[in-house]
């Protein structure tokens, strides 16, 4: 383990509400470091042709943090580690991002129905000169589902702004037969990889449950 961070709190670079309240039950104090409109977030996040699930989301991962780096230089702010995120379903080889509208994500929920897929998770910190990252794989099997309870799903708005149509932690929970992996890295942050990462920057947590 490295020596321990001089900063008082971390940056959490993603506007997603679950990071955020993830990392406060790891008991980590952080300021989010937000992208502006100007910077267009969603260009990071286009898929290269045959590129695997695996691959894309530590790809897209490290563009954020790349991008976060920069505009942390440009505010000129006071130091402090920097952490992103990037969570990605995976049904076979293909990726399903967050749906565009209620008809994406119709046809997203009806292939997950009946179907095991991947959540896979990439985190990746910035502390100094030095980068740490991690990946967690998680398999999710969905019970067959109506199409009547599609549309209930959808209509009720969870499926915005999720990858893969869903929230682990909201109504679809009942639409789940068995998981393996992390319930928090398919939330969009793993706890365990992200407290790992933490110790091994030498960053302090709240609630500091060593595992090594
Ligand atoms: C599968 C799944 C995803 N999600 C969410 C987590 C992420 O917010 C989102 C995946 O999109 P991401 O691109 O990983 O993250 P984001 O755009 O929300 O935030 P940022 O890029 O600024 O970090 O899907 C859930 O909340 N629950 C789930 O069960």
């Amino acid at each position: 383990m490295s020596d321990s961070s001089p900063f008082p709190f971390i940056y959490l670079a993603s506007q997603s509400p679950r990071r955020a309240q993830l990392l406060d039950q790891l008991g980590v104090p952080h300021r989010l470091l937000l992208a502006t409109p100007d910077e267009d977030a969603e260009a990071l996040e286009t898929v290269q042709p045959g590129e695997s699930p695996r691959d894309y989301v530590q790809r897209v991962t490290a563009l954020k943090l790349d991008a976060a780096v920069a505009r942390h230089a440009r505010r000129s702010l006071a130091g402090g580690p920097i952490l992103c995120a990037d969570t990605t379903v995976a049904l076979d080889l293909d990726i399903l991002g967050k749906p565009q509208d209620a008809d994406d994500a119709r046809r997203m929920l009806a292939r997950l129905a009946g179907r095991t897929h991947s959540v896979f998770t990439a985190i990746a910190l910035q502390n100094g000169s030095q980068r740490h990252a991690a990946l967690s794989v998680s398999d999710v099997r969905f019970a067959p589902l109506s199409p009547a309870a599609i549309d209930a799903y959808i209509a009720g708005g969870e499926p915005f702004g999720k990858a893969g149509a869903y929230g682990v932690q909201g109504a679809a929970a009942a639409f789940i037969e068995h998981m393996s992996g992390s319930y928090s890295g398919i939330m969009g942050l793993p706890m365990f990889e992200t407290a790992q990462l933490l110790d091994r920057a030498g960053i302090a947590r709240g609630y500091a449950c060593k595992t090594s």
